[in-house]
């Protein structure tokens, strides 16, 4: 837990890698001149002032200024290149697998020391006299001479066999340091072993001075001196010397004390032992992570106010304005001067904090979850809203567990937001007079609405007053917290990304220039004469947006689109006219280096890591420059197309990634269908945090045609049972639905369940269509149709996009597409409705439309190797014991409906008869009711109702409908009950 606090800050070891020091992999841009150089554009000053345009986005317009110079990005001085080394992931490694190896010698060096010692002794006191290869040859110990030396270094001479104690401690040291694991504080196992170290070798060292007694065996003694080592014979003699027998019982006293302090007893009951195991951990870093919070608070907030001081006339400062004359084409007008909106990149959250603040927040049964959101932006001392626990990201939380005796504090009561001193001290500042006095604040306890806060109109089923107390037990006090189960689920961090340093447009003065003269040029042969004209530069493309002169006809424009691409001599020239909503026409150029976009400067930027989405995905930079970050949650489903080569794959992987850095484990899982078998592979390791499976099934990724079938069969099962929980429930979608659950207004024994977002990924859609037709799309669409209120969201991809794949009824429910460059005009309409999309010019470029409006793109571009490390980095952490298992589709062809098919009856339930007599007693056919009778969990209750349908006993899922029941009496049932014997 504590490792991962860092990983945010920009001195992590990627941020002084050289980029370039990778090997290229498969998924790499494909030009190795993309990478950004930098190539500051000096503007030349303006030889008089010109009226301000108002048309320029974000950019202010300051007389032109010379840019400063970037710094050369060389070596780092030697101290940075020392602490380069020390950071560096390479480095930690190399220790890490050190001590591993070193835990492994000392073990096979330790135990040899028990059958070889007594003879190697001679062989280590004559080292200095005897030639060491000598020594080697006489020695006993099976790893030789230095096995035998440090065995008796630390056997003998130091704890005795105590010595044992240090190896689990270098192999934890070397474990945490290459697995990166989260699990166990290093002073915790550090504390542990010492003590039983030192602890254990006085106690030998006692039994060892006791029987060297006058009166006692010396040779026994002498024999077994090696079982407390040089320091515990010294020790426990000096104490026999100074207090005899007593040494036994300050021996115990230690111990006492030790296991009180250690172990934070602060009653003797049972209780607190059994829970000590548990709770000790959390504690020693929750501490931890307070005083380096307190430290790096203090160290950071010197340099907030610079900062944020710095960022905006910085980016004020990128605002350039340049005037040019040209002649066009001939005509005498005077040419218009080209306005350059140079924006910079968003400021990104790699930077180091510049306020630190915390904000408590109730989290049932963990006490106080303190969560810490850091901004680049805001001053120093600025209350920042804390980002909600579950949206973390990039931030961290902390969490202090409460012991059950400790006295309960309204959270009302304290002042907020908390200080880091308060949390350095360990205690929170003072409550509100009439409060109780405050306890230090590992012992808080959050009161939590009890019964009498619940809603009276919380659903049908909760205001039953037969159902009442039964609701009262299913609630112990507090609001639910669905992350509970992996409460010490760590978000991945930005440091596993690539760092290619801050983008910077790479196109030069002179580059704009020529290619407004151009453009000027051959609208001019056409007659037709510009009033102004403005370049923004993108990281793909260049936007001139033009404002013609009086009388022009846009279609004249339009139509010269070709003409311009020719006089440019320049592929992917799109023109839009007018640009909606500003009555100027743009005409977007590729720039001659195109610049790529870092997943890890989207994800790091503060757009992204404040953004409150439901399901926030950053899809890369637009043409400004600007992170484009939409909601999947809101699209609600998204349609990808584009040839093959030009960024699909890339795209759903930073589509994959961005939902990972955002949603914990429990809020959100995948469905992923990957016909081609190898591009979402990758993703297997995060199988029991984050993806969903049909049960019986080994494989979570399916790449089977027939399990896709019955994967879709399964999910609109799941969405017919989620919308029937919702209308018990008496709300109208998934985040009504979830509040309510959490503060514990739903009764889980009526099938009430915290419901995370399904999204289901489809990699090639195409492939699909050919082999299952029908049998994919009517699921398809009626998920995309209804699933929108339910939560569960579609993402399907194809680089056919045809009309044979992309069919209408497909089309019609996904109204939010994104296409990267398609080979056609055609298949540019089939996706987007309108042309465009061949126009792009491949590696990621797109356009993104969301009805209407159309939005080109630059995707972030995410590697394979990013995508590992992410997933390794959440698959090392605990997840659950299985993946999020879909409601069973009976029959092979995933027909659930049928219901009248001969069933195996050994492959019946155990508690069939039971539950078949339960549904007849009720004449309900709710898998609630069986749930709630028979205390089933809610997939078991779902299978027994399909095994029902089977046998028939109740009738077919009828949407919000109770099946019906097709038995009318218990003794109809018996009967039935005997013939399927
Ligand atoms: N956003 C991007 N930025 C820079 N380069 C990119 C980007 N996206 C893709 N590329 C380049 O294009 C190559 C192909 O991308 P990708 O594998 O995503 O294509 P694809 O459309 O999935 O192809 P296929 O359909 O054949 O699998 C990548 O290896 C990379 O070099």
């Amino acid at each position: 837990m504590a490792d991962n606090r860092y990983k945010n800050t920009p001195a992590g070891p990627s941020a002084n890698r050289p980029a370039d020091s990778r090997q290229p992999r498969r998924n790499e841009p494909r030009a190795a001149g993309n990478r950004p150089e930098p190539a500051p554009v000096r503007p030349e000053p303006r030889p008089e002032p010109r009226p301000a345009a108002t048309n320029v986005p974000k950019a202010a317009r300051v007389a032109p200024a010379p840019k400063p110079p970037r710094a050369p990005r060389g070596p780092l001085p030697g101290v940075g290149n020392l602490l380069a080394i020390l950071r560096d992931r390479r480095f930690h490694l190399f220790i890490g697998f050190g001590l591993l190896l070193a835990s492994l010698y000392l073990t096979i060096a330790f135990t040899s020391f028990l059958f070889t010692g007594h003879a190697d002794q001679s062989v280590v006191a004559g080292l200095g006299t005897t030639p060491l290869k000598e020594a080697g040859q006489e020695s006993g110990n099976w790893l030789g001479l230095l096995g035998a030396w440090a065995a008796q270094l630390f056997i003998y001479k130091l704890f005795g066999v105590a010595a044992f104690a240090l190896i689990p401690v270098v192999f934890f040291l070397g474990y945490k340091i290459v697995f990166r694991s989260a699990s166990g504080s290093v002073s915790y196992v550090l504390a542990l072993g010492l003590f039983t170290m030192a602890w254990l070798s006085v106690l030998l060292g006692y039994v060892v001075v006791t029987l060297a007694t006058p009166g006692a065996d010396p040779a026994l003694a002498h024999r077994l001196d090696f079982l407390c080592g040089g320091v515990g014979f010294e020790a426990a003699s000096w104490l026999d010397s100074l207090i005899g027998w007593g040494t036994v019982l300050l021996l115990a006293f230690a111990l006492i004390s030790f296991v009180v302090f250690f172990f934070n007893v602060t009653s003797i009951n049972l209780g607190s032992f059994r829970r000590m195991g548990v709770e000790d951990d959390a504690e020693e870093d929750a501490e931890l992570e307070a005083e380096i919070a307190a430290e790096q608070a203090a160290a950071v907030a010197p340099v907030a106010a610079a900062a944020s001081a710095k960022t905006k006339p910085a980016a004020q400062e990128s605002a350039v304005t340049t005037t040019a004359r040209t002649s066009a084409g001939g005509a005498k007008a005077p040419a218009p001067a080209l306005d350059i909106n140079m924006d910079e990149p968003e400021e990104e959250l790699t930077d180091a904090p510049a306020a630190v603040e915390f904000e408590p927040a109730p989290r049932m049964g963990a006490g106080v979850a303190l969560s810490v959101a850091s901004t680049a932006v805001a001053p120093a001392g600025a209350a920042v809203a804390a980002v909600p626990l579950a949206a973390t990201g990039p931030a961290f939380s902390i969490e202090m567990p409460t012991p059950e005796v400790a006295p309960s504090v309204p959270l009302s009561t304290i002042p907020t937001p908390l200080s880091l001193a308060d949390l350095a001290d360990g205690d929170l500042p003072a409550p509100a007079p009439a409060a109780p006095a405050a306890p230090a604040l590992r012992t808080l306890e959050i009161t939590t609405p009890g019964r009498d806060d619940l809603d009276p109109n919380a659903g049908a089923d909760i205001a039953a007053v037969a159902d009442e107390d039964e609701d009262a037990d299913a609630m112990p006090p507090g609001n639910y917290d669905p992350t509970l189960e992996l409460s010490r689920f760590q978000f991945p961090t930005l440091e596993l990304l690539n760092d290619y340093g801050v983008a910077k447009a790479q196109v030069t003065k002179e580059e704009l220039e020529a290619n407004k003269d151009r453009i000027v040029e051959t609208l001019g042969h056409y007659g037709i004469s510009i009033a102004s004209i403005k370049a923004t530069i993108g990281p793909t493309v260049t936007l001139y947006e033009i404002v013609p002169e009086a009388g022009v006809r846009i279609s004249k424009i339009k139509a010269l689109e070709d003409d311009i691409a020719l006089s440019l001599a320049a592929l992917g020239i799109r023109i839009i006219a007018p640009i909606p909503g500003k009555g100027t026409i743009g005409i977007e150029v590729p720039n001659t280096k195109k610049e790529m976009v870092s997943i890890r400067s989207v994800l790091g930027s503060e757009k992204f890591a404040k953004s409150e989405m439901d399901l926030p995905i950053a899809f890369g930079r637009t043409i400004t420059n600007e992170v484009f970050v939409a909601d999947l949650a809101k699209m609600p489903h998204l349609l990808m197309a584009g040839a093959t080569g030009q960024g699909k794959s890339v795209g759903l992987n930073v589509i994959l990634a961005s939902l990972l850095y955002k949603r914990h484990p429990a809020q959100l899982k995948f469905v992923l269908v990957d016909p081609k078998k190898v591009e979402l592979s990758i993703f297997n390791k995060i199988e029991r945090h984050y993806l969903a499976k049909l049960p019986d099934t080994d494989e979570a990724i399916i790449t089977d045609t027939k399990k896709v079938v019955n994967t879709l069969n399964s999910l609109c099962m799941e969405m017919d049972r989620r919308y029937d929980l919702l209308k018990e429930a008496g709300c109208r979608n998934l985040k009504e639905y979830n509040h309510k659950f959490i503060e514990r207004r739903l009764n889980p024994k009526k099938g009430h369940r915290f419901l995370p977002f399904i999204v289901l990924v489809i990699d090639e859609l195409a492939d699909l269509m050919m082999t299952a037709g029908k049998e994919v799309e009517t699921p398809i669409a009626r998920l995309a149709q209804l699933a929108r209120a339910i939560g569960i969201h579609l993402i399907v991809a194809t680089q056919r996009p045809s009309v044979n794949v992309i069919t209408g009824i497909i089309k019609a429910n996904f109204p939010c597409r994104i296409s990267f460059k398609v080979t056609s005009k055609i298949d540019s309409r089939t996706i987007l409705d309108t042309g465009g999309a061949d126009q792009l010019i491949g590696q990621g470029d797109m356009l993104f439309s969301a009805g209407s409006d159309l939005i080109r793109v630059q995707c972030a571009f995410i590697d394979t190797p990013e995508v590992d490390r992410v997933c390794d980095f959440i698959g090392e952490q605990q997840g659950y014991s299985d993946a999020y298992l879909l409601p069973e589709v009976a029959g092979a062809d995933g027909d659930a409906g049928s219901g009248n098919e001969e069933m195996d009856p050994s492959e019946r339930d155990t508690m069939f008869e039971e539950a078949a007599r339960c549904i007849v007693l009720h004449q309900q056919g709710s898998t609630s009711l069986l749930q709630r009778k028979l205390k089933l969990g809610y997939n078991r209750a779902g299978r027994l109702i399909d095994q029902l349908q089977h046998a028939g006993i109740v009738g077919p899922f009828e949407g919000s409908k109770a099946r019906d029941v097709l038995i009318p009496d218990e003794y109809q049932l018996e009967q039935l009950l005997n013939s399927m014997k």
